[in-house]
């Protein structure tokens, strides 16, 4: 697993600003929009490019496009992950989207896989999953193998906050065979007995879209 810890001050700012309690949701939402695409400049660094020849007004300039077959696929992970979309499709337009619904039993931490509208066959794709917390790592395991199973050749998770603790479980859990990248505006030391980071950010699909249960 290759790990990236953005260090830059305007994540720090902003990262700061979405941990305060007192950010409202549309403001949080805001937030969380603009780390994404700040993360995704690094989480793209080597998507493969093919060189393209183009005339300028002026005359001819040899560069570089992103490969679009196959598609990069983007998928967020339901609900809190969803606060993550728009922001990484504004830097990666031509990406395919699927969508993974997973939630958290508060009470035992186990992942109930609830939805997944996704290819069945990912042969060769990169990935990206989205999701703004990396607590125990539960859920990003499931979803790194749920990906990799059809076939993902990489994949890369951007999380806004993670554990150290789920940080240290995914090195053990992820399969070694599995193309692994997690990129972060920060980590924290702990979790608390219901699994929560601290001081992390309380629950980020809660504070993006209310309370449900
Ligand atoms: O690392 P873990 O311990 O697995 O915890 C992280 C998961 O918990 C949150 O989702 P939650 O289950 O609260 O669902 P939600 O997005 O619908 O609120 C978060 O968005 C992650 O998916
Ligand atoms: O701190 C945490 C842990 C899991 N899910 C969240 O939204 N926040
Ligand atoms: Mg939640």
């Amino acid at each position: 697993m290759h790990l990236t810890v953005l260090d830059h001050p305007l994540v720090d700012h902003k990262l700061t600003l979405l941990r305060d309690k007192n950010t409202p949701s549309s403001e949080f939402r805001e937030l969380v929009k603009e780390l994404v695409t700040l993360e995704a400049y690094e989480a793209t660094r080597n998507l493969s490019t093919t060189e393209k020849t183009v005339a300028t007004p002026v005359g001819v300039a040899h560069g570089k496009k992103l490969n679009e077959s196959p598609r990069p696929m983007v998928v967020p992970i339901l609900r809190a992950g969803l606060g993550m979309l728009d922001g990484m499709m504004a830097l990666l337009p031509m990406a395919e989207v699927g969508f993974l619904g997973l939630k958290r039993n508060e009470a035992t931490l186990d992942i109930i896989t609830y939805a997944q509208r996704l290819p069945e066959d990912l042969t060769g794709r990169e990935c990206f999953l989205l999701d703004p917390m990396l607590a125990t790592g539960g859920s990003l395991a499931t979803a790194v193998h749920y990906l990799h199973d059809r076939g993902a050749s990489k994949i890369t998770a951007i999380d806004i906050l993670a554990a150290k603790p789920g940080l240290e479980r995914l090195e053990k859990e992820v399969r070694p065979e599995i193309d692994f990248s997690v990129v972060v505006c920060g980590v924290d030391d702990e979790l608390n007995e219901h699994g929560y980071i601290i001081p992390g950010l309380g629950d980020a699909g809660d504070r993006l879209y209310g309370v449900v249960d």
